[in-house]
């Protein structure tokens, strides 16, 4: 079985097939995007997912205040640093208790972390793949994202190995989130 996020919640409805489902985690971007949304909506979020599905915060770069008052709110369980953030700032996040994803770029060497999670992406919720036979070996447990879609996340698993496979763009329609398509790829996932 591998876990999966579902990135990038918009809408209220984006709830229900997450709490249908049931993925391991789900993703909120607070980084500029078209898929921001405020803490007030992450609030509301928090209050109608399930319980037992941790949420997590994508941050670009962002100060280290605004992501401490995001966690300290209770809208989310989870930071996902998806910029050029320090170490410093990773351990003033686990600090704080917050549970940390740090993101490496393709080529990028992936240094000792302090973080919970080491992640592979290949831009920003761009929807584009990674050459996965070109994944570098990582510390444990790793995320891999980019580009994956029901159709191609079997494949992504089985040459990768992931402990998580991350999703946004792979599971919209018209850019709104897709139940059918977060049905398929979260049983996929936890299938493989
Ligand atoms: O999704 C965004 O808009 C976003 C903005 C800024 C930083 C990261 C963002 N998304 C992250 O990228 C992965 C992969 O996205 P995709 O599947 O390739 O579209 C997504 O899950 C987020 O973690």
């Amino acid at each position: 079985m591998t876990q999966i996020k579902i990135c990038g919640l918009m809408r209220e409805q984006d709830a229900d097939v997450i709490n249908e489902v049931k993925p391991d985690f789900a993703g909120f971007v607070f980084a500029p995007s078209r898929r921001q949304i405020s803490l007030e909506t992450a609030l509301r979020f928090r209050q109608i997912i399930d319980d037992t599905i941790p949420t997590v915060g994508v941050f670009v770069n962002a100060p280290l205040d605004e992501m401490l008052t995001v966690f300290r709110s209770g809208a989310i369980q989870y930071v996902q640093l998806h910029g050029n953030e320090p170490e410093d700032t990773v351990q003033a996040l686990k600090d704080a208790g917050a549970k940390v994803f740090q993101v490496y770029k393709p080529d990028e060497p992936i240094t000792p972390t302090a973080a919970d999670y080491t992640m592979l992406d290949s831009g920003a919720g761009s929807g584009i793949p990674l050459d996965w036979k070109r994944v570098p070996q990582a510390s444990h447990p790793f995320i891999l994202a980019g580009g994956l879609t029901p159709e191609n996340v079997a494949e992504a698993i089985t040459t990768v190995r992931p402990d998580v496979v991350d999703v946004s763009s792979g599971v919209e329609t018209n850019k709104q989130k897709d139940p059918e398509k977060i049905r398929a790829i979260v049983t996929t996932a936890h299938n493989n």
